[in-house]
């Protein structure tokens, strides 16, 4: 197990091999998971300023942009492409990653790092990545982008890519939730786990004093980092554009990732017994 205090001031090689290890998953609390979430709220705001760069570009989903690449679209092509090329270099091996395209990943070819493990094994496979990709793609894409086709379809698509890669990450942090949650009152996830009672289970796990917090922050990251910043003082009033609404940033918390991270939670302690 990795140290994080050493009593003397004299480091010995072997303590620095420890130092190189990740903190041990007894560190693990809700707050901060909580933190982790947090910061996570910055890049997803971030990916979706980026993306709305770009408009719709309706051509990067129709597949017949693609005629040899079977029917798939520019995004999911160059997803799978990326995801190939990442998981060779070890993306996957952190299991905060989740891949949108597990199948005919190759093996990592590179010294792994010792991520520490927290997920119960039974449910570490549990993923909600079809939903996010659905959801993004047909859902959320034409809330926040312009109607238009500027011919930047890699870009767009690639923009795409970060924004669900972001969303995926933040959803599937779930399951380091519902472990963190598990651990701090086992009696009572045991009897409705056993019950297999995922209402009981959503009832336990769900804090609405938080989510209510969580919504209204990223809507005031959204007006925050998606404002023009100029040079003279300015407030915040009707007139100000932002990069992306900050209202769709609120619905997008509100209608799914926080649903989705829920039923992320639901699904991993349903198999923490098995
Ligand atoms: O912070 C938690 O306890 C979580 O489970 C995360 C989260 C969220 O997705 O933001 C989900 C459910 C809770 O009701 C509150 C917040």
């Amino acid at each position: 197990m990795a140290s994080t205090e050493h009593s003397t001031t004299t480091t010995t090689a072997s303590e620095m091999e420890e130092e190189k290890e990740a903190p041990p998953p007894q560190d693990l609390t809700l707050g901060r998971v909580r933190d982790a979430l947090i910061r996570q709220e910055d890049s997803i705001v971030f990916a979706l300023i980026e993306r709305a760069r770009f408009p719709y570009n309706a051509p990067a989903y129709d597949p017949s942009l693609l005629p040899q690449h079977g029917g798939r679209s520019l995004v999911e092509a160059l997803a799978r492409e990326v995801e190939v090329l990442q998981a060779k270099f070890g993306r996957y091996q952190n299991p905060e990653e989740v891949s949108f395209f597990p199948d005919d990943l190759p093996a990592p070819s590179l010294i792994p790092y010792n991520f520490p493990e927290v997920f119960h094994p039974a449910s570490a496979s549990v993923t909600a990545n079809n939903a996010i990709w659905n959801m993004y793609l047909n859902d959320l894409l034409p809330l926040f982008t312009v109607e238009g086709d500027d011919g930047n379809y890699a870009s767009t698509a690639a923009a795409d890519l970060v924004c669900l890669q972001a969303l995926s990450r933040r959803i599937h942090y779930g399951k380091y939730v519902a472990e963190v949650k598990f651990r701090e009152a086992p009696q009572d996830y045991t009897t409705a786990i056993r019950a297999k009672d995922r209402d009981a289970l959503m009832k336990l796990l769900t804090f609405e004093a938080v989510e209510e917090m969580v919504k209204r922050r990223v809507l005031k990251k959204a007006m925050v980092f998606g404002q023009t910043v100029t040079l003279e003082d300015k407030t915040f009033d009707d007139e100000t554009k932002y990069k992306v609404d900050p209202e769709v940033v609120a619905r997008l918390y509100d209608e799914w990732v926080i649903p989705l991270t829920k039923d992320v939670e639901v699904e991993y302690l349903l198999r923490r017994l098995d």
